[in-house]
């Protein structure tokens, strides 16, 4: 763990139930590879996975069976690690090509923008090899200007001890966000593609993994389902995925299951499958907190048989990323804890209450539009993560707003037109789900993805929507240490109750609009009323959706034509300008 990390809790756990095949799981880590230093839950760090990984291998061999490390993308943006460096991602890929990672495939993330697929291209697919997976994902390569598979569409690989063969897939979901440098194939289409087709028809095959970034319970993933069962009966497949940020675990029939992860380095899943070739294979799923006390629990060391050497020069080379980058100057000193979604919005500790009436208000400004009023419009996605009471650092600035979109506005637009395509946008005739245009694809695009999973799941298909068959239960096994449960995940899957393997007390999460808006100035309401036109000023990265939004409105606008900056500047620059200004430290 980082120095100056909280020390985890001692909690009651659940102990892991090992098969013959296990496996590690990571998704959606969005660049915390130092861990969460203010979370002691979370505090173990890249290094302490890297340690624990190798331990856990040397477990399964020992017991004559095998351990594969995956990890389901949405590696980067996030954290000041990744986003604070220039260019971004300068110290993070050294850092996350430590680990042995057996598959991985990408994230959304890893496509927005043309300099992060490059070097997805250009350093994550070489340093990971054959293990990178893009099933339905191509790249226009920098050098020779052709579209080119990103990495293998798929990989064979036999397990080291009990000889399984595999036939992996690696997908993104139905994402349309890309730049134009990537093109994401639909995975419903994938799946008919002749190499697909032969891949599945493999014979000289145990089991089929099929990892990717995509939610476990989705349209992408029946279909791959679908398709893989029709043509090969019975035979034992397990999906990882994630996008939703979210722990989750379906079973969509009895020989295959799925497992999601979580996100921001809080979660390492471990899912093990016995009679992996017989007709009845038995898995069982555990959602590990990230934090040395469970690391050392599961392996049954401490701390000085756990560490390995190679998982400990990691922790040093992030401590010396995060030193190189200043990650721990303050800029400010939070009052209170602002909120996500762990508190009711609108409410005096939800951070988008914070931002609508006090950073957005007294920081958006253009002199050129001096006196004119205006509606400011964010989408509640821009924004990742808490703000905790106390330092606001140069880390948290990245935590909390990572992304480089700045603010654009449409000048005159009536007030009643401005508030119409806010409800538009907050799903009241559900015109990002009807519609055919998907900026970003289907996958709520404006709103935090936890926020996604009940409004997606909605459109599926049983067979990846309910479990068929409730999982058998592999025991719990509860530590005798007498502890009284603290706040933490509480996670109900399709297998039950008991996949955490920290007995936690509950934590309530409270649904977010899909935006948030604010009138600048404030309505005075001792003057004459509200003003009849406004400026329309919004994040960049929500264009489309305003396009959208206006042309349901029946509001003539072309966009991007008709659209101008408002204002210098990105959204993360304008937050930090106003902590530093407002939340000193005393
Ligand atoms: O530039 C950006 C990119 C993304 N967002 C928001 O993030 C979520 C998607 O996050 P995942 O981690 O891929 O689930 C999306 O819904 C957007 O709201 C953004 O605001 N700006």
């Amino acid at each position: 763990a980082q120095p100056g990390s909280a020390s985890p809790l001692p909690a009651k756990l659940r102990d892991i139930t090992w098969g013959k095949l296990n496996f590690l799981h990571t998704t959606d880590t969005h660049g915390w590879l130092a861990g969460h230093l203010q979370e002691p839950s979370y505090s173990a760090d890249w290094g302490d996975y890297i340690s624990f990984a190798a331990r856990m291998r040397e477990i399964a061999e020992s017991r004559d069976s095998d351990l594969l490390v995956i990890d389901t993308g949405d590696r980067v943006e996030g954290n000041g690690l990744y986003d604070a460096s220039d260019p971004k991602g300068k110290y993070l890929y050294d850092i996350l090509k430590q680990q042995h990672i057996d598959l991985l495939s990408s994230g959304n993330h890893e496509l927005y923008k043309k300099n992060t697929s490059e070097a997805e291209y250009l350093i994550t697919v070489p340093s990971f090899a054959d293990s990178y997976i893009a099933s339905n994902i191509d790249i226009l390569d920098p050098n020779s200007g052709e579209l080119v598979p990103l990495g293998p569409r798929f990989r064979k690989l036999t397990t080291k001890k009990k000889g399984y063969r595999i036939m992996a897939f690696g997908f993104l979901f139905d994402f349309t966000g890309n730049y134009n440098n990537t093109k994401v194939q639909r995975v419903e289409d994938t799946v008919k593609e002749t190499w697909f087709q032969q891949a599945i028809r493999d014979e000289d095959v145990d089991l089929f993994i099929v990892l990717g970034h995509v939610p476990v319970r989705s349209i992408e993933y029946e279909a791959v389902h679908k398709e893989i069962r029709n043509v090969r009966g019975n035979i034992t497949i397990q999906f990882f995925g994630g996008h939703f940020h979210i722990r989750d675990y379906a079973r969509y029939d009895a020989q295959s299951s799925a497992l999601a992860s979580g996100r921001f380095m809080e979660t390492v899943g471990f899912l093990s499958i016995d009679d992996v070739k017989s007709s009845t294979p038995n898995f069982s799923r555990r959602y590990i907190d990230n934090n040395l006390f469970s690391y050392y629990h599961h392996t049954g060391l401490n701390k000085s048989t756990f560490p390995t050497e190679h998982g400990q020069n990691v922790s040093q080379m992030i401590q010396e990323a995060r030193h190189a980058l200043d990650l721990d100057y303050v800029h400010g000193c939070a009052p209170t804890d602002f909120w996500v979604d762990r508190t009711p919005y609108p409410g005096n500790n939800s951070i988008y209450t914070w931002l609508e009436t006090e950073v957005l208000p007294q920081s958006l400004q253009n002199p050129s539009r001096q006196g004119k009023p205006a509606l400011a419009i964010v989408n509640t996605g821009a924004i990742r993560f808490d703000i905790f009471k106390g330092p606001f650092t140069q880390d948290s600035t990245f935590i909390v707003s990572p992304f480089t979109s700045g603010f654009k506005y449409i000048k005159d637009v009536p007030l009643s037109t401005a508030k119409r395509i806010v409800t538009l946008l907050n799903g009241a005739s559900k015109i990002l789900t009807t519609t055919n245009e998907q900026p970003h694809g289907r996958y709520c695009p404006l709103a935090p993805p936890q926020q996604c999973a009940r409004q997606a799941s909605d459109g599926v298909e049983s067979t990846t929507r309910n479990p068929i068959m409730p999982q058998q239960h592999a025991q719990a096994v509860i530590s005798d240490s007498d502890v009284e449960p603290f706040p933490g995940y509480t996670t109900i899957d399709d297998a039950g109750d008991d996949g955490d393997d920290t007995v936690h007390s509950h934590i309530s999460f409270y649904q977010v609009p899909n935006v948030i808006q604010t009138l600048i100035p404030p309505l005075d309401h001792s003057s004459s009323g509200e003003p009849t036109t406004v400026d329309l000023v919004y994040l960049d990265f929500i264009e489309p959706y305003i396009a959208l939004a206006a042309k349901f409105s029946g509001f003539p606008v072309n966009l991007p034509a008709d659209s101008a900056l408002y204002m210098d500047g990105t959204m993360t620059e304008l937050i930090q300008t106003w902590i530093k200004k407002n939340w000193k430290c005393t």
